[in-house]
């Protein structure tokens, strides 16, 4: 019997003559609904934007622009709102943040762009609030404050392992890359609070540990996998051996995965392991409620998420905040007085709770998440059927809306000299400037490793800059250069300081 074979000239034929032209048509018709009869057709914005999902597609994947970057001209072309996708709005007055982002609001989350963060269930990729809520208050416990205080030597371990290494760059007379080293510390303190174990990033030969390349490279991929999931399905199906011989850069991504995964296993099958464990770990956790058990793979992705999303937002804060801060000889100075008040025997290391009530460290560290913007994607959120009142404006149920993080950040009204950093400001501000500060994002989905990300925020700068005189090496805060990729993806140059041990 003839059958129909993929290299047949029917089977050609049939794509040519049946299942293009349908598709085409399709996606006409559907942008002349999306342009004039959809629910958001009268909102302002660029024709191809408000017609096809594809115009994001293109801005991010093949023009590699910001997407939070190319919104500003959008605004400024279109006015507060614009209609950024066929069902996706953006809003520019900062508001509008307040009434998306806030503690009675429980909107999804938009799966689109959720979903690139795991294959499987994971607190963050879980669209509803109920669902999430429970799966969120599972590790509420172990990111508590109380938990944090309690775990805060092994944030200090991390610290003088860092501090180690420095040194021995100092020994060496070589300069320091002082992005490669705060990746390094973010990734071994997430492990070791999280986990129970340790990446050893930072004892590194000049912090190049292979996950910290990896990570790096691998985050280009998401905006891939957010406009073609179908890639992210195929990619997840993939060996280990197989990605890696595709992507050798990925090796140390497939390492960690492989040891989350080995840990999940031990976890689940050897109760004993658990026990050991001399901290409660996530895994502690998880698997507190025998009726309730993830699965090994949502276990690991949930592992995952937590390196992911304890990475790069600290990490991005210390290393931008180390530029401005060495940058400023006032600032540094001002900075190291205050701690040298704070901290005057070098043998004895402050506490975090001593440390949270400086006041200019303190002041500082919200400059530097202010103009570092932990996120810097639209978080969006989809609005209830009932629809929603936002800017001003009657949004529709379904419609998908959100508002960058830097929209509010860099608002002149709010923040004067808005690019500038001044940690001054929040120290002379007669309003409630913290209102602002959105870094860790607000509401109920808001970031859970908060308590850990100041903890990690103070214990960094103080130690780096009480221990040691640092000199930026041939660059400064203008080379924090970065691409949207949901976080801020730096794509700068090698960020080198040359440092010298404090001895009073
Ligand atoms: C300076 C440090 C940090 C910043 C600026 C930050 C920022 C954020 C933001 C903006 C969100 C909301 C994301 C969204 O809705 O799309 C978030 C969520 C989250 N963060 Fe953080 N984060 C930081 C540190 C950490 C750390 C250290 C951890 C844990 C190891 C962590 C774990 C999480 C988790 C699990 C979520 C998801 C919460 C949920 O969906 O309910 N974060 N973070």
């Amino acid at each position: 019997m003839p059958g129909l074979s993929l290299e047949s000239p029917d089977f050609l034929s049939l794509i040519w003559k049946g299942v293009l032209p349908s598709w085409v048509l399709y996606s006409a018709v559907k942008a002349v609904y999306n342009l004039y009869f959809h629910p958001l057709a009268r909102f302002p914005g660029p024709k191809l934007a408000a017609a096809s999902d594809w115009w994001q597609a293109y801005i991010e994947v093949f023009k590699a622009e910001s997407l939070s970057k190319k919104l500003v001209k959008l605004h400024e072309e279109f006015g507060d709102i614009v209609r950024v996708a066929p069902n996706e709005l953006h809003f520019a007055k900062p508001s509008a943040y307040h009434e998306i982002y806030n503690v009675k609001n429980r909107w999804d989350r938009d799966m689109k762009l959720y979903h690139i963060f795991a294959d499987e269930v994971s607190t963050l990729t879980i669209p509803d609030y109920p669902t999430a809520k429970k799966r969120r208050d599972i590790s509420i416990p172990l990111f508590s404050r109380k938990n944090v205080i309690e775990m805060q030597h092994l944030v200090q371990q991390c610290l003088d392992t860092t501090c180690e290494n420095i040194d021995k760059h100092i020994k060496e007379g070589k300069s320091v890359n002082i992005y490669k080293a705060f990746r390094c510390c973010a990734v071994d303190i997430v492990f070791t609070i999280c986990f129970a174990r340790s990446m050893n990033a930072t004892s590194e030969p000049d912090f190049s540990a292979p996950v910290i390349a990896s990570l790096h490279a691998a985050m280009p991929v998401t905006v891939i996998f957010k406009h073609f999931p179908m890639i992210q399905k195929l990619v997840s199906m993939m060996p280990a051996w197989l990605l890696v011989n595709l992507r050798p850069e990925l090796d140390g991504y497939a390492k960690m995965r492989k040891m989350l995964t080995d840990q999940v296993k031990e976890a689940k099958t050897n109760p004993q392991a658990l026990a050991d464990y001399h901290q409660p770990t996530i895994y502690h956790e998880f698997l507190k409620d025998p009726k309730n058990i993830p699965s090994d793979k949502s276990l690991r992705d949930e592992a995952v998420l937590f390196v992911n999303a304890g990475t790069d937002t600290a990490s991005n804060t210390i290393i931008a905040g180390v530029l401005n801060i060495l940058a400023n000889p006032e600032i540094l100075a001002r900075l190291q007085q205050e701690l040298v008040e704070a901290w005057p025997n070098l043998d004895n290391v402050p506490r975090f709770e001593q440390l949270e009530k400086l006041p200019y460290l303190t002041a500082v560290l919200k400059e530097s998440l202010r103009t570092t913007h932990g996120v810097v994607q639209p978080m969006t959120r989809v609005v209830p059927k009932e629809g929603a009142q936002i800017s001003g404006r009657f949004i529709p149920g379904g419609s998908v809306v959100g508002i960058s993080n830097t929209f509010v950040h860099l608002n002149e009204d709010i923040f004067r000299d808005a690019c500038a950093f001044k940690p001054e400001r929040w120290l002379d501000s007669e309003g409630d400037l913290d209102t602002w500060l959105v870094a860790f994002s607000k509401g109920p989905r808001s970031c859970l490793g908060i308590n850990l990300g100041w903890c990690e925020l103070y214990m960094s700068i103080a130690n780096l800059v009480r221990r040691y005189d640092l000199k930026l090496d041939g660059v400064g805060p203008s080379d924090w250069v970065w691409r949207d990729l949901y976080l801020p993806h730096f794509v700068g140059p090698d960020l080198m300081v040359k440092a010298q041990r404090r001895t009073v």
